[in-house]
């Protein structure tokens, strides 16, 4: 068939790993070195990464500026015109300054002022005051308006992106997925802080030119300024965060310490702590620790200070002398020539030597923003990022008529190595399964804790793609399906009961049915709540026992509130009451009432009317048995036209019911049947199970 001309061919996956082995650069073995109790792991920078970063960060400039211009057309360039005059201040004022010091000194020599041009540049310097104080007050509001339209922009298309890619997409792409909106405005402020960094520079410079009598003169006198930034730069020992690096204490006795001082204080510890009388154990192990470790006398201050610590003292003298050399220079020649002595000028000199000194040090900072910005160059890449679980071409069937979805795997293997090179070092969780199931069957899934059950529904769910051999749904490749329309014929009721912080109750179970009219719907909603047996702890809410349980469902049980910290009042005892604001009064849910939310939100999805595969990974693991029946007899009810896979440790009516279970053990399928099939092997694996649980209640 032919392309249409729009799509571009895909090359093929060896041909991508062909090019991206040429692209990258030799790995690089990390250094190590020993601060105080730091073991130190460091990687140097090396060019071809900076380059490559700087020429990301360029190209990331340009679509970046048109966005942010195209966000903010008018507020955008006058921000960035405001700040980069308000770099000058310091620049500017200086030079007024010390021209009204030249023009004192003049008329003190001469005997006569030019009380005129002392005025103008008074007046200027009140005038330059005066605006820069408004641009101190502009600035702030104006970036305050111009950063939230933009971050939110940013937060906007990566929302968009992230909520839909899958797990392994996002394992993947760890920096896509760290990326934020806030992120991305803080890059580009601090270029645009660099640039003006580098304007202020070049007016100084220029300022500073003013004040000498020749052209070769003021040439000198610059090279002799860039002299101490240089030296600085290029000489003297740089901070680690040039670096890439680690640190992790080494000091068994200093960890020992770290880990007691965690166990003491952690709030969700106290409990146990107190009540098996383990406090004083802990002090007294912690005052050992201590004693031991001061006995050593091992720095534990920051990895980056005990770095630059450890300078040579020759370089550092070495280095500030250099620093001085424009000094040096002028008063060599002033003691040759003493007439061209200007106290002016020597105060010109030695303020212009630190302020050079300090916009270079600042400037050089901006190799490391303009890395930063080459980081989020991932924003306009969104687009290209690769799958991990490439979509299928194929609509998955959405007859009614249906009497639910066939599943069989063939020779599955599965490892949760991320890529091409882990695959090898990394155990397969899952090892050569094989099983059908046919459509409406009930499938029971048992086995003991990291058996490989949970990854096996990931598998049938498409959540990751099978290492070797083959998933088939209705007799076909999984991954020949569409996901979408996969997913949404199938009912997930995952391991972890997960509430949806700050949204209501009511919304949280309707979310299983995401369309806006069923989220909409109450009556809907309640049928659900009443099905999952959520519906009771939502009742026992209402206030005062009021017959008004609508207010109960809109009820937000985990509100997000976002908020700033500011109070100095230390965690574990407030004083000031500020860290009590808007903390929730809700007293949360119980893992029980966490897990009828979700089985609630399973029945909302299932009364959507186009579920073919329902599967629940432990669905009643923290129900008291009440409730744990209650779920099963309802889930059953529902059962025409669906398959139903059940992950479960408690064996009894469910397994009894299924027409097959799958019993599997460190990640192979070891038995499979009804249960009266695997109770009849003597000394079986499912037999054995059912028998250990059975004997706990004679
Ligand atoms: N995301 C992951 N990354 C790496 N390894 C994982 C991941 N999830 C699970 N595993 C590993 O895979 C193995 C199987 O885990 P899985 O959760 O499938 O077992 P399970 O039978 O469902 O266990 P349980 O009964 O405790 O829920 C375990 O060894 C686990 O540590």
């Amino acid at each position: 068939m032919e392309q249409p001309c729009s799509q571009k061919p895909v090359p093929k996956l060896d041909q991508l790993k062909a090019v991206e082995a040429a692209a990258a650069p030799p790995p690089l073995q990390p250094r190590t070195m020993q601060l105080g109790v730091w073991q130190v792991h460091y990687i140097e920078q090396r060019w071809h990464e900076l380059r490559q970063d700087i020429q990301n960060a360029l190209s990331t400039i340009k679509p970046l500026t048109r966005d942010l211009y195209t966000l903010s057309p008018i507020l955008f360039p006058l921000f960035c015109l405001a700040l980069f005059a308000w770099h000058t201040k310091t620049v500017l004022t200086w030079f007024v300054f010390n021209r009204i010091l030249f023009w004192v000194e003049a008329g003190i020599k001469d005997g006569k002022f030019e009380l005129g041009t002392i005025a103008f540049y008074l007046v200027l310097r009140a005038t330059l005051t005066a605006a820069y104080g408004a641009l101190q007050h502009w600035v702030p509001n104006a970036e305050d308006v111009v950063s939230s339209r933009i971050i939110d922009h940013f937060e906007d298309m990566l929302f968009k992106w992230k909520a839909k890619a899958d797990t392994r997409t996002l394992e993947k792409n760890p920096k896509v997925a760290a990326l934020s909106g806030g992120d991305i405005w803080t890059a580009y402020r601090s270029v645009i802080d660099g640039c003006g960094r580098f304007v202020a520079l070049v007016v100084q410079v220029l300022c500073a030119r003013t004040y000498f009598s020749s052209r070769r003169e003021a040439t000198l006198y610059t090279l002799l300024f860039l002299v101490k930034p240089a030296v600085d730069i290029f000489w003297r020992r740089a901070s680690l965060w040039r670096k890439s690096w680690v640190a992790v204490s080494t000091d068994a006795d200093y960890n020992r310490m770290s880990a007691l001082r965690r166990i003491g204080t952690r709030a969700c510890l106290k409990q146990e702590n107190i009540a098996n009388g383990r406090t004083e154990y802990l002090a007294r192990e912690y005052r050992a620790a201590s004693q031991r470790f001061h006995q050593n006398n091992v720095s534990v201050s920051h990895p980056d200070v005990q770095y630059l610590r450890k300078e040579p003292f020759s370089t550092i003298v070495l280095a500030e002398l250099l620093g001085e050399i424009h000094l040096v220079y002028f008063l060599i020649a002033a003691l040759r020539n003493p007439a061209r002595f200007s106290l002016s000028k020597l105060v010109m000199l030695e303020d212009n030597g630190e302020t050079i000194f300090y916009q270079c040090r600042l400037l050089a900072d901006l190799v490391d923003q303009l890395r930063e910005l080459g980081h989020v160059k991932q924003i306009y890449e969104l687009e290209e990022v690769r799958e991990a679980l490439p979509d299928g071409t194929v609509d998955y069937p959405t007859d009614s008529e249906s009497v639910g979805m066939g599943l069989a795997m063939r020779n599955v293997s599965f490892s949760y190595a991320r890529n091409e090179t882990e695959k090898t070092s990394v155990d397969p969780v899952l090892k050569d399964i094989s099983f059908s199931i046919t459509p409406g069957q009930l499938v029971v899934v048992v086995g003991a804790n990291g058996s490989g059950k949970s990854t096996l529904v990931k598998l049938l769910t498409r959540m990751y793609d099978c290492t070797s051999g083959t998933v088939l749904v209705d007799g076909r490749d999984v991954r020949d399906y569409k996901k979408d329309g996969l997913h949404e014929v199938t009912a997930l009721l995952p391991q972890d009961a997960n509430l949806y912080p700050g949204l209501s109750i009511a919304e949280n179970i309707g979310i299983g049915d995401p369309r806006p009219e069923a989220v909409a719907d109450r009556r809907r909603i309640r049928e659900a709540a009443r099905l999952g047996g959520v519906a009771e702890f939502v009742e026992q809410r209402c206030v005062g026992g009021e017959t008004d349980d609508g207010a109960a469902y809109e009820r937000i049980v985990d509100p997000i509130v976002p908020k700033h910290w500011g109070c100095k009042c230390d965690n574990s005892a407030p004083v000031c009451g500020l860290c009590k604001i808007y903390e929730p009064e809700d007293e949360g849910l119980s893992g029980g009432q966490l897990q009828r939310l979700a089985a609630s939100r399973l029945f909302m999805r299932l009364a959507s009317g186009k579920i073919k595969l329902l599967i629940a990974d432990e669905p009643s693991a923290a129900l008291d048995p009440e409730a744990e029946r209650n779920l099963f007899e309802s889930l059953i009810r529902q059962r025409e036209g669906k398959t139903m896979i059940f992950v479960t440790h408690r064996f009894g009516h469910l397994t009894k019911c299924a027409d097959w279970i799958l019993c599997m053990k460190d990640g192979r399928l070891i038995e499979m049947g009804t249960h009266e099939q695997l109770m009849g092997k003597q000394e079986g694996e499912y037999a054995t199970m059912y028998n250990t649980q059975a004997t706990a209640f004679d």
